[in-house]
C-alpha cells in the first residue's frame, strides 16, 4: 500500500487513477511515499524521508525544492501541456480586455444610476470614454515558446495579429507546432522594439527573473500592453507600475497580483486563474497522476523535471531502481555486487540526464537485505528501491 499526501486540491479523475486497493490518499497523511500539489510553496516544509516522488499537477515547479530533491535521488513530475489552452485562452481575454478597455468601460456600465432611459443617454455619452483598437495589424511579442508560448502565438496569428517569438531554448516539438507565420525575435530587445503586446511564458529561473525591464519597456511603441501569467518575478513590477504612470504602457494584465498592483487602475489583475478550467484541472491531475503511480509501481519515469525519461517493461521478476550521481562506474560496481550475491540481471536500463542517472534492473531472483544495504552504500548512490515481482 502506498500512501499519498495532498497538499491542494486535486481533481477527483486524477485521484481515481490511484486505485485504493494500492493508495491511501489524504492531506493529513505522515510518512507519505508521493505528495501531489498544485501550487503550495513546499521550499518551508520538512519533507519526510518518506517521500519517494513529487507530482506537481501543473506545470510550474518553481514551489518545489527540486534541487533538493534531485539530491535526494526524487523525482518531480508535472503536467507539461496540460494547462496550456486554458492559459491561452486567459490571454487571449487578457489582450482583448486590455484592447477594448473591457475592465473600465463594465465598471463604468455598472455605476451608471437611474431608470432605463437615463441608462441609455449616460451609456450613449459615456461610451465614447472606452474607444478601444482591434488586435489585426497589431504585433504581439511572446517570450518563451513552450507548450504555452505555441499556443498563443497561433492563435494570436489567426486573429490577424503579427506575431514575433523568442525562445533561444525552444524544444524540437514545439519548433514543429509553431507556425511558420510567427517571426523570430534575435533578441530580447528586438522583440521589444516591434511589439504593441508582449506576453511572458516562461518559468520563473534566474536567468527570466525581471526579463520584463525598465529599459525593455522603454524600447516598447506607446501604449504598450504587457501581459505576464507566467509568474510574479518575470517582470519588473516596479518599472512597469513606473511605465503605465507615465503613460507609456497602456496596461498590465497580472495573473499574480500586489497590494500594489491590485489598486493600480492600468492593471487588470487575476487571481491566479490561467490553470483554473475543470478541463485543465482535470488533464494536469490525471497527467501527473498517472506519472505517479507508474514510478511508484514500476520505476517508469514520464514527465520528470530532474530525471531523465525511464521505461522498460517488467519481466515479472524483482525490479530494483537506483538513483545516482551521472559518475563513471556506477552500474559496474553495482552489477558487481549483484553478481556477488549471484544474482543474474535479466534486463537492465540505465539513463542519464545533468548530473543525475537512473537505473532500472529487473532481477532474476530476490535480492537480500545485505545487498540492498551495499548497493545503497555505494559512493553517489542517491537512492534505491526494491519492487516487488509483478505476477
Ligand atoms: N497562470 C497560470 O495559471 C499558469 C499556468 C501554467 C503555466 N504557468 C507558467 O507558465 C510557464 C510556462 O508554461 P509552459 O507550460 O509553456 O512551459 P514550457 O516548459 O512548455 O515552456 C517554457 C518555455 O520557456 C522557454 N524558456 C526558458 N528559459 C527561457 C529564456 N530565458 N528566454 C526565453 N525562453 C525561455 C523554454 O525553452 C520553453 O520553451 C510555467 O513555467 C509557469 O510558471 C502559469
Ligand atoms: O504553473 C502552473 O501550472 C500554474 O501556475 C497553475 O497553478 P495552479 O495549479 O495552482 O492553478
Amino acid at each position: 500500500m502506498y500512501k499519498i499526501l495532498t497538499l491542494n486540491n486535486i481533481s477527483s479523475l486524477g485521484l481515481q487513477r490511484l486505485p485504493r486497493e494500492d493508495y491511501e490518499i489524504g492531506s493529513e497523511i505522515s510518512q507519505p511515499d508521493g505528495i501531489l500539489l498544485r501550487s503550495f510553496k513546499m521550499h518551508d516544509m520538512v519533507i519526510p524521508d518518506s517521500v519517494k516522488a513529487i507530482g506537481r499537477a501543473g506545470a510550474g515547479v518553481n514551489n518545489i525544492p527540486v534541487d533538493q530533491m534531485s539530491s535526494r535521488g526524487v523525482p518531480v513530475f508535472n503536467a507539461p501541456g496540460a494547462n496550456a489552452n486554458a492559459v491561452k485562452e486567459l490571454v487571449l481575454a487578457g489582450l482583448l480586455m486590455a484592447s477594448r478597455n473591457i475592465n473600465s468601460a463594465m465598471k463604468f456600465a455598472s455605476g451608471i444610476e437611474g431608470d432605463d432611459a437615463a441608462i441609455s443617454v449616460a451609456v450613449e455619452a459615456g461610451k465614447k470614454n472606452f474607444v478601444g483598437s482591434e488586435l489585426p495589424s497589431k504585433t504581439l511579442g511572446v517570450i518563451g515558446l513552450g507548450a504555452i508560448g505555441v499556443r498563443v502565438a497561433n492563435a494570436a496569428l489567426s486573429l490577424g495579429m503579427k506575431v514575433v517569438g523568442y525562445d533561444p531554448l525552444i524544444s524540437v516539438q514545439s519548433a514543429w507546432q509553431l507556425s511558420s507565420g510567427v517571426e523570430k525575435a534575435i533578441s530580447l530587445d528586438h522583440l521589444f522594439t516591434q511589439c504593441d503586446a508582449v506576453t511572458v511564458h516562461v518559468p520563473l529561473i534566474d536567468a527570466t527573473r525581471g526579463i520584463v525591464s525598465a529599459e525593455r519597456l522603454k524600447l516598447m511603441p506607446k501604449g504598450g500592453i504587457i501581459v505576464n501569467l507566467a509568474r510574479g518575478g518575470i517582470c519588473d513590477d516596479t518599472a512597469v507600475l513606473a511605465s503605465l504612470n507615465k503613460g507609456h504602457t497602456s496596461t498590465y494584465v497580472i495573473d499574480f497580483p500586489t497590494a500594489e498592483l491590485m489598486k493600480h487602475p492600468k492593471v487588470l489583475a487575476f487571481p491566479h486563474l490561467g490553470a483554473s478550467t475543470n478541463e485543465a484541472e482535470e488533464n494536469c491531475a490525471v497527467m501527473v497522476a498517472d506519472s505517479v503511480r507508474d514510478f511508484l509501481d514500476d520505476g517508469t519515469v514520464v514527465n520528470a523535471v530532474n530525471f531523465p525519461e525511464a521505461f522498460m517493461p517488467r519481466n515479472g521478476g524483482t525490479r530494483i531502481t537506483i538513483a545516482n550521481a551521472n559518475v563513471p562506474n556506477m552500474v559496474g560496481q553495482i552489477s558487481t555486487l549483484l553478481a556477488n550475491a549471484g544474482l543474474n540481471i535479466a534486463d537492465l536500463l540505465n539513463k542519464s540526464r545533468g548530473d543525475i542517472a537512473y537505473t532500472i534492473i529487473d532481477l532474476d531472483g530476490d535480492i537480500s537485505e545485505e545487498t540492498v544495504a551495499a548497493i545503497r552504500g555505494i559512493n553517489g548512490v542517491l537512492s534505491m528501491r526494491t519492487l516487488p515481482s509483478k505476477a
